[in-house]
Protein backbone atom coordinates (compact mmCIF):
# COMPACT_ATOMS: atom_id res chain seq x y z
CA UNK A 1 0.00 0.00 0.00
CA UNK A 2 1.66 3.20 -1.28
CA UNK A 3 2.23 5.97 1.55
CA UNK A 4 -1.55 6.48 1.65
CA UNK A 5 -3.14 9.79 3.62
CA UNK A 6 -6.32 8.54 3.53
CA UNK A 7 -7.87 5.22 2.78
CA UNK A 8 -11.78 3.56 2.49
CA UNK A 9 -11.73 0.23 3.72
CA UNK A 10 -14.92 -2.00 2.40
CA UNK A 11 -15.47 -5.22 3.89
CA UNK A 12 -18.27 -7.87 2.61
CA UNK A 13 -20.78 -9.49 4.17
CA UNK A 14 -18.82 -13.20 4.44
CA UNK A 15 -16.15 -10.90 6.83
CA UNK A 16 -18.58 -10.01 9.43
CA UNK A 17 -22.01 -12.81 9.20
CA UNK A 18 -20.16 -15.51 7.68
CA UNK A 19 -22.93 -17.75 9.44
CA UNK A 20 -25.71 -15.20 8.40
CA UNK A 21 -26.82 -15.97 12.29
CA UNK A 22 -25.72 -12.46 13.56
CA UNK A 23 -22.15 -10.57 13.77
CA UNK A 24 -19.06 -12.58 14.54
CA UNK A 25 -15.70 -11.08 15.09
CA UNK A 26 -13.74 -14.33 14.41
CA UNK A 27 -12.61 -12.16 10.87
CA UNK A 28 -12.61 -8.56 12.56
CA UNK A 29 -10.07 -8.25 14.92
CA UNK A 30 -7.20 -8.57 12.49
CA UNK A 31 -8.78 -5.62 10.68
CA UNK A 32 -9.70 -3.53 13.49
CA UNK A 33 -6.10 -4.11 14.60
CA UNK A 34 -5.28 -2.90 11.14
CA UNK A 35 -7.13 0.55 11.44
CA UNK A 36 -5.80 1.05 14.35
CA UNK A 37 -2.08 0.24 13.06
CA UNK A 38 -3.33 2.75 9.93
CA UNK A 39 -4.63 5.53 12.10
CA UNK A 40 -1.35 4.95 14.25
CA UNK A 41 0.48 5.96 11.21
CA UNK A 42 -1.25 8.97 10.52
CA UNK A 43 -3.28 7.44 7.92
CA UNK A 44 -7.22 8.08 8.04
CA UNK A 45 -9.46 5.29 7.82
CA UNK A 46 -13.17 5.18 6.10
CA UNK A 47 -15.01 2.01 6.73
CA UNK A 48 -17.96 0.91 4.33
CA UNK A 49 -19.10 -2.45 5.99
CA UNK A 50 -21.68 -4.54 4.17
CA UNK A 51 -23.01 -7.76 6.76
CA UNK A 52 -26.71 -5.86 7.79
CA UNK A 53 -28.30 -8.22 5.93
CA UNK A 54 -26.78 -11.10 6.99
CA UNK A 55 -26.59 -9.90 10.48
CA UNK A 56 -30.36 -9.42 10.66
CA UNK A 57 -31.47 -12.47 8.63
CA UNK A 58 -31.90 -14.63 11.41
CA UNK A 59 -34.34 -12.59 12.83
CA UNK A 60 -36.50 -13.76 10.29
CA UNK A 61 -36.16 -17.49 10.46
CA UNK A 62 -38.94 -18.37 7.76
CA UNK A 63 -37.35 -16.13 4.98
CA UNK A 64 -36.05 -18.73 2.89
CA UNK A 65 -36.03 -16.30 -0.34
CA UNK A 66 -36.96 -13.01 1.13
CA UNK A 67 -39.01 -10.25 -0.47
CA UNK A 68 -37.67 -7.02 -0.84
CA UNK A 69 -39.36 -5.62 2.09
CA UNK A 70 -38.15 -8.41 4.40
CA UNK A 71 -34.32 -7.86 3.43
CA UNK A 72 -35.09 -4.39 4.26
CA UNK A 73 -36.02 -5.39 7.53
CA UNK A 74 -33.36 -7.50 7.76
CA UNK A 75 -30.72 -4.69 6.84
CA UNK A 76 -32.34 -2.36 9.53
CA UNK A 77 -32.47 -5.21 12.18
CA UNK A 78 -28.96 -5.86 11.39
CA UNK A 79 -27.40 -2.35 11.09
CA UNK A 80 -27.11 -2.14 14.84
CA UNK A 81 -25.86 -5.32 15.47
CA UNK A 82 -23.08 -4.29 12.62
CA UNK A 83 -22.38 -1.06 14.13
CA UNK A 84 -22.12 -2.49 17.86
CA UNK A 85 -19.53 -5.34 16.49
CA UNK A 86 -17.16 -2.34 15.16
CA UNK A 87 -17.62 -0.27 18.03
CA UNK A 88 -16.55 -2.50 20.61
CA UNK A 89 -13.08 -3.34 18.88
CA UNK A 90 -11.87 0.29 19.12
CA UNK A 91 -11.49 2.48 21.85
CA UNK A 92 -12.54 5.40 19.70
CA UNK A 93 -15.95 6.27 18.54
CA UNK A 94 -17.81 5.95 15.07
CA UNK A 95 -20.11 7.01 13.32
CA UNK A 96 -22.80 5.84 11.28
CA UNK A 97 -23.33 6.55 7.90
CA UNK A 98 -26.24 5.38 5.52
CA UNK A 99 -26.46 6.66 2.12
CA UNK A 100 -28.38 5.89 -1.23
CA UNK A 101 -26.71 6.43 -4.80
CA UNK A 102 -29.96 9.46 -4.65
CA UNK A 103 -27.96 11.06 -2.02
CA UNK A 104 -24.65 10.68 -4.16
CA UNK A 105 -26.08 12.00 -7.50
CA UNK A 106 -27.65 14.74 -5.77
CA UNK A 107 -24.78 17.32 -6.13
CA UNK A 108 -25.81 19.30 -3.00
CA UNK A 109 -25.86 16.31 -0.61
CA UNK A 110 -22.95 14.89 -2.19
CA UNK A 111 -20.92 17.71 -0.82
CA UNK A 112 -23.20 17.90 2.37
CA UNK A 113 -21.39 14.33 2.64
CA UNK A 114 -18.16 14.98 2.08
CA UNK A 115 -18.12 18.45 4.90
CA UNK A 116 -19.61 15.91 7.50
CA UNK A 117 -17.27 12.89 5.99
CA UNK A 118 -14.22 15.12 6.56
CA UNK A 119 -15.51 16.86 9.98
CA UNK A 120 -16.07 13.20 11.38
CA UNK A 121 -12.57 12.67 10.40
CA UNK A 122 -11.05 15.59 11.70
CA UNK A 123 -12.32 14.72 15.00
CA UNK A 124 -10.74 11.72 14.80
CA UNK A 125 -13.91 9.46 14.69
CA UNK A 126 -14.46 6.39 12.19
CA UNK A 127 -16.92 6.84 9.74
CA UNK A 128 -18.59 3.62 9.06
CA UNK A 129 -20.53 3.46 5.81
CA UNK A 130 -23.36 1.33 4.39
CA UNK A 131 -26.06 1.74 2.12
CA UNK A 132 -29.57 3.19 3.24
CA UNK A 133 -31.84 -0.08 2.71
CA UNK A 134 -34.88 0.57 4.20
CA UNK A 135 -35.15 3.75 1.96
CA UNK A 136 -33.57 2.24 -1.41
CA UNK A 137 -35.52 1.66 -4.33
CA UNK A 138 -34.56 0.37 -8.01
CA UNK A 139 -33.82 3.77 -8.67
CA UNK A 140 -31.68 5.20 -5.74
CA UNK A 141 -30.11 2.80 -4.99
CA UNK A 142 -26.21 1.72 -5.53
CA UNK A 143 -27.05 -1.99 -5.29
CA UNK A 144 -23.70 -3.27 -3.54
CA UNK A 145 -20.80 -1.97 -1.58
CA UNK A 146 -18.38 -2.59 -3.39
CA UNK A 147 -19.47 0.84 -5.91
CA UNK A 148 -20.57 2.46 -2.95
CA UNK A 149 -17.19 2.17 -1.42
CA UNK A 150 -15.57 3.79 -4.45
CA UNK A 151 -17.74 6.21 -4.70
CA UNK A 152 -16.77 7.36 -0.94
CA UNK A 153 -13.12 6.80 -1.73
CA UNK A 154 -13.98 9.62 -4.60
CA UNK A 155 -16.13 11.61 -2.11
CA UNK A 156 -13.44 11.67 0.88
CA UNK A 157 -10.78 12.37 -1.53
CA UNK A 158 -9.26 9.20 -0.18
CA UNK A 159 -5.98 7.87 -1.88
CA UNK A 160 -6.48 4.12 -1.68
CA UNK A 161 -9.05 2.05 -1.40
CA UNK A 162 -8.84 -1.54 0.03
CA UNK A 163 -11.66 -4.15 -1.23
CA UNK A 164 -11.74 -6.99 1.50
CA UNK A 165 -13.01 -10.20 -0.11
CA UNK A 166 -13.00 -13.76 0.61
CA UNK A 167 -10.80 -14.11 -1.98
CA UNK A 168 -6.95 -13.23 -2.62
CA UNK A 169 -8.16 -11.11 -5.37
CA UNK A 170 -9.05 -10.97 -9.00
CA UNK A 171 -8.06 -14.62 -10.77
CA UNK A 172 -8.28 -15.20 -14.10
CA UNK A 173 -11.06 -17.31 -13.75
CA UNK A 174 -13.13 -18.04 -10.55
CA UNK A 175 -10.59 -19.51 -7.81
CA UNK A 176 -13.61 -21.56 -6.46
CA UNK A 177 -14.63 -22.74 -9.40
CA UNK A 178 -11.32 -23.32 -11.45
CA UNK A 179 -8.15 -24.94 -9.58
CA UNK A 180 -6.36 -23.55 -12.58
CA UNK A 181 -7.01 -19.89 -11.62
CA UNK A 182 -4.03 -17.56 -11.35
CA UNK A 183 -4.13 -14.61 -9.13
CA UNK A 184 -3.50 -11.16 -10.96
CA UNK A 185 -1.23 -9.39 -9.17
CA UNK A 186 -1.56 -6.27 -11.00
CA UNK A 187 -3.96 -4.67 -13.28
CA UNK A 188 -2.66 -1.03 -15.08
CA UNK A 189 -6.01 -1.01 -17.57
CA UNK A 190 -9.33 -2.07 -17.04
CA UNK A 191 -10.51 -3.87 -20.12
CA UNK A 192 -13.01 -5.24 -21.76
CA UNK A 193 -11.02 -8.95 -21.08
CA UNK A 194 -10.55 -8.15 -17.31
CA UNK A 195 -14.45 -7.74 -17.36
CA UNK A 196 -14.75 -10.88 -18.88
CA UNK A 197 -12.56 -12.64 -15.95
CA UNK A 198 -15.47 -11.95 -13.80
CA UNK A 199 -18.00 -14.87 -13.08
CA UNK A 200 -20.72 -15.00 -10.46
CA UNK A 201 -20.12 -15.15 -6.69
CA UNK A 202 -20.42 -18.72 -4.92
CA UNK A 203 -20.86 -16.89 -1.67
CA UNK A 204 -24.29 -17.48 -0.25
CA UNK A 205 -24.10 -13.98 1.43
CA UNK A 206 -22.29 -11.94 -0.90
CA UNK A 207 -23.88 -9.49 -3.31
CA UNK A 208 -21.43 -7.63 -5.29
CA UNK A 209 -19.42 -10.51 -7.24
CA UNK A 210 -15.69 -9.71 -8.89
CA UNK A 211 -17.71 -7.71 -11.42
CA UNK A 212 -18.60 -5.44 -9.04
CA UNK A 213 -15.25 -4.93 -7.77
CA UNK A 214 -13.93 -4.28 -10.88
CA UNK A 215 -16.10 -1.79 -11.89
CA UNK A 216 -15.27 0.07 -8.11
CA UNK A 217 -11.81 -0.22 -9.04
CA UNK A 218 -12.29 1.76 -12.47
CA UNK A 219 -14.22 4.29 -10.47
CA UNK A 220 -11.36 4.79 -8.18
CA UNK A 221 -8.36 4.65 -10.01
CA UNK A 222 -10.00 7.28 -12.50
CA UNK A 223 -10.49 9.27 -9.26
CA UNK A 224 -6.32 8.95 -9.10
CA UNK A 225 -7.15 5.81 -6.09
CA UNK A 226 -4.91 2.79 -6.22
CA UNK A 227 -7.17 0.05 -5.51
CA UNK A 228 -6.42 -3.04 -3.40
CA UNK A 229 -8.48 -6.68 -3.71
CA UNK A 230 -7.52 -8.29 -1.11
CA UNK A 231 -8.43 -11.89 0.94
CA UNK A 232 -10.02 -9.97 4.38
CA UNK A 233 -10.00 -13.45 6.07
CA UNK A 234 -5.88 -13.56 6.02
CA UNK A 235 -4.10 -11.84 8.80
CA UNK A 236 -1.07 -11.76 6.55
CA UNK A 237 -3.20 -9.72 4.29
CA UNK A 238 -3.05 -6.79 6.46
CA UNK A 239 0.99 -7.15 7.68
CA UNK A 240 1.67 -6.99 3.95
CA UNK A 241 -0.55 -4.29 3.32
CA UNK A 242 1.12 -2.17 6.21
CA UNK A 243 4.75 -3.61 5.18
CA UNK A 244 3.80 -1.70 1.78
CA UNK A 245 3.42 -4.99 -0.27
CA UNK A 246 0.16 -5.81 -2.25
CA UNK A 247 -1.43 -8.91 -0.99
CA UNK A 248 -3.73 -9.73 -3.52
CA UNK A 249 -4.50 -7.36 -6.93
CA UNK A 250 -3.71 -4.23 -6.61
CA UNK A 251 -5.44 -1.47 -9.65
CA UNK A 252 -2.68 1.05 -10.05
CA UNK A 253 -4.27 4.80 -10.46
CA UNK A 254 -4.53 6.74 -13.27
CA UNK A 255 -1.56 9.22 -13.97
CA UNK A 256 -3.71 11.85 -14.72
CA UNK A 257 -6.46 11.57 -12.61
CA UNK A 258 -10.23 13.07 -13.28
CA UNK A 259 -11.02 16.58 -11.38
CA UNK A 260 -13.39 15.45 -8.28
CA UNK A 261 -16.44 17.46 -9.99
CA UNK A 262 -15.39 15.60 -13.25
CA UNK A 263 -15.59 12.51 -11.63
CA UNK A 264 -18.38 13.12 -9.71
CA UNK A 265 -20.40 13.69 -13.06
CA UNK A 266 -19.14 10.69 -14.99
CA UNK A 267 -19.16 8.05 -12.32
CA UNK A 268 -21.54 9.32 -9.66
CA UNK A 269 -24.30 11.30 -11.36
CA UNK A 270 -27.65 9.81 -13.02
CA UNK A 271 -28.48 11.24 -15.84
CA UNK A 272 -32.12 12.60 -15.70
CA UNK A 273 -32.45 12.89 -19.44
CA UNK A 274 -30.61 13.25 -22.93
CA UNK A 275 -29.64 15.98 -25.65
CA UNK A 276 -29.26 14.29 -28.77
CA UNK A 277 -27.01 16.57 -31.07
CA UNK A 278 -25.94 15.99 -34.99
CA UNK A 279 -23.68 13.19 -35.34
CA UNK A 280 -21.05 14.83 -36.66
CA UNK A 281 -21.49 17.34 -33.87
CA UNK A 282 -17.96 18.52 -32.47
CA UNK A 283 -16.55 16.11 -29.88
CA UNK A 284 -14.24 18.09 -27.50
CA UNK A 285 -15.62 19.72 -24.83
CA UNK A 286 -15.12 23.54 -25.21
CA UNK A 287 -16.93 22.46 -29.19
CA UNK A 288 -20.10 20.88 -27.22
CA UNK A 289 -20.33 23.68 -24.72
CA UNK A 290 -19.76 26.30 -27.51
CA UNK A 291 -22.43 25.09 -30.13
CA UNK A 292 -25.11 23.27 -27.83
CA UNK A 293 -27.59 25.78 -28.61
CA UNK A 294 -31.00 25.19 -28.97
CA UNK A 295 -31.01 24.73 -32.73
CA UNK A 296 -28.30 22.39 -32.54
CA UNK A 297 -29.87 20.01 -30.47
CA UNK A 298 -31.98 17.75 -32.61
CA UNK A 299 -33.80 15.68 -29.44
CA UNK A 300 -34.87 16.18 -25.87
CA UNK A 301 -35.46 13.08 -23.93
CA UNK A 302 -36.99 13.07 -20.48
CA UNK A 303 -38.03 15.26 -18.07
CA UNK A 304 -35.37 17.18 -16.36
CA UNK A 305 -35.09 20.74 -14.44
CA UNK A 306 -32.33 23.42 -14.01
CA UNK A 307 -28.96 22.11 -12.77
CA UNK A 308 -29.96 18.46 -13.35
CA UNK A 309 -27.55 15.99 -14.96
CA UNK A 310 -27.98 15.44 -18.54
CA UNK A 311 -26.58 12.85 -20.96
CA UNK A 312 -25.30 14.94 -24.57
CA UNK A 313 -25.56 11.81 -27.09
CA UNK A 314 -25.09 12.17 -31.02
CA UNK A 315 -27.76 11.13 -33.23
CA UNK A 316 -25.91 7.89 -34.13
CA UNK A 317 -25.72 6.70 -30.61
CA UNK A 318 -22.15 8.47 -29.00
CA UNK A 319 -22.49 9.26 -25.26
CA UNK A 320 -20.38 12.42 -26.13
CA UNK A 321 -20.88 14.17 -22.02
CA UNK A 322 -22.65 14.33 -18.88
CA UNK A 323 -23.05 17.96 -18.18
CA UNK A 324 -25.50 20.20 -15.54
CA UNK A 325 -28.04 21.51 -17.77
CA UNK A 326 -28.79 25.48 -17.34
CA UNK A 327 -32.38 24.78 -19.06
CA UNK A 328 -35.20 22.55 -18.39
CA UNK A 329 -36.79 19.78 -20.81
CA UNK A 330 -39.92 22.10 -21.32
CA UNK A 331 -37.96 25.27 -22.25
CA UNK A 332 -35.62 23.31 -24.25
CA UNK A 333 -38.82 21.32 -26.26
CA UNK A 334 -39.95 24.88 -26.91
CA UNK A 335 -36.90 26.05 -28.37
CA UNK A 336 -36.13 23.20 -30.42
CA UNK A 337 -39.41 23.08 -32.19
CA UNK A 338 -38.81 27.42 -32.73
CA UNK A 339 -37.47 27.69 -36.14
CA UNK A 340 -34.91 30.41 -35.40
CA UNK A 341 -37.19 32.95 -33.96
CA UNK A 342 -36.96 35.96 -32.06
CA UNK A 343 -37.92 34.93 -28.98
CA UNK A 344 -35.72 32.16 -28.86
CA UNK A 345 -33.17 34.02 -29.75
CA UNK A 346 -33.84 36.28 -26.87
CA UNK A 347 -34.16 33.53 -24.41
CA UNK A 348 -31.16 32.10 -24.94
CA UNK A 349 -29.13 35.34 -25.12
CA UNK A 350 -30.27 35.86 -21.61
CA UNK A 351 -29.91 32.40 -20.01
CA UNK A 352 -26.73 31.68 -21.72
CA UNK A 353 -25.11 28.31 -23.02
CA UNK A 354 -27.41 25.21 -22.40
CA UNK A 355 -24.79 23.66 -20.57
CA UNK A 356 -21.51 25.27 -18.94
CA UNK A 357 -17.53 24.48 -19.59
CA UNK A 358 -16.92 23.69 -15.60
CA UNK A 359 -20.12 21.03 -15.92
CA UNK A 360 -19.40 18.94 -17.91
CA UNK A 361 -17.73 15.59 -18.35
CA UNK A 362 -16.23 13.76 -21.85
CA UNK A 363 -17.28 10.44 -21.75
CA UNK A 364 -15.55 7.21 -23.45
CA UNK A 365 -17.05 6.98 -26.70
CA UNK A 366 -19.53 4.56 -26.64
N1 LIG B 1 -12.16 -13.98 -11.71
C1 LIG B 1 -12.51 -14.08 -10.39
N2 LIG B 1 -11.57 -13.90 -9.43
C2 LIG B 1 -11.89 -13.99 -8.12
N3 LIG B 1 -13.16 -14.29 -7.65
C3 LIG B 1 -14.12 -14.49 -8.59
C4 LIG B 1 -13.84 -14.39 -9.98
N4 LIG B 1 -15.00 -14.63 -10.68
C5 LIG B 1 -15.95 -14.84 -9.75
N5 LIG B 1 -15.45 -14.78 -8.50
C6 LIG B 1 -16.25 -14.95 -7.27
O1 LIG B 1 -16.45 -13.70 -6.63
C7 LIG B 1 -16.48 -13.91 -5.21
C8 LIG B 1 -16.16 -12.61 -4.47
O2 LIG B 1 -17.32 -11.74 -4.59
P1 LIG B 1 -18.43 -11.73 -3.43
O3 LIG B 1 -19.06 -13.05 -3.35
O4 LIG B 1 -19.31 -10.56 -3.65
O5 LIG B 1 -17.52 -11.55 -2.14
P2 LIG B 1 -17.64 -10.48 -0.96
O6 LIG B 1 -18.95 -10.71 -0.29
O7 LIG B 1 -16.47 -10.76 -0.15
O8 LIG B 1 -17.58 -9.10 -1.62
C9 LIG B 1 -15.43 -15.00 -5.01
O9 LIG B 1 -15.70 -15.73 -3.82
C10 LIG B 1 -15.60 -15.89 -6.25
O10 LIG B 1 -16.51 -16.93 -5.98
N1 LIG C 1 -26.24 -2.95 2.46
C1 LIG C 1 -25.98 -4.37 2.29
C2 LIG C 1 -24.70 -4.51 1.46
C3 LIG C 1 -24.72 -5.75 0.62
C4 LIG C 1 -23.40 -5.95 -0.09
O1 LIG C 1 -22.94 -5.14 -0.87
O2 LIG C 1 -22.81 -7.14 0.33
P1 LIG C 1 -21.31 -7.64 -0.13
O3 LIG C 1 -21.38 -8.00 -1.59
O4 LIG C 1 -21.08 -8.80 0.76
O5 LIG C 1 -20.38 -6.49 0.13
C5 LIG C 1 -25.79 -5.09 3.65
O6 LIG C 1 -25.38 -4.43 4.61
O7 LIG C 1 -26.02 -6.30 3.71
Amino acid sequence: MKQSKRVVIKIGSALIAPEQDGCRSRYLLSIAQFIVRCRARGIEVILVSSGSVAAGSHLFPNADKPTIAVKKAMAAAGQTEMMATWDRFFDFPSAQILLTHGDLRDRERYTSIRETIFTLLDHGILPIINENDTVTTDDLKVGDNDNLSAMVAGAADADGLIICSDVSGLYNKNPNLHADAELISEVTEITEEIYDMAGCPTSKVGTGGMKTKIEAAEKATSHGIDTYIVNGFEETTFELLLAGKNPGTVFTAYDKPMQEAVHWMTHTASEQGELVVESDYGESEDQIVGQLSGDEITEVKGEFSVGDTVLVRSKDGKRLAKATTNYSSCLLNFLTEQEESPISEKIQDSIGPVISEQDIALLEKS
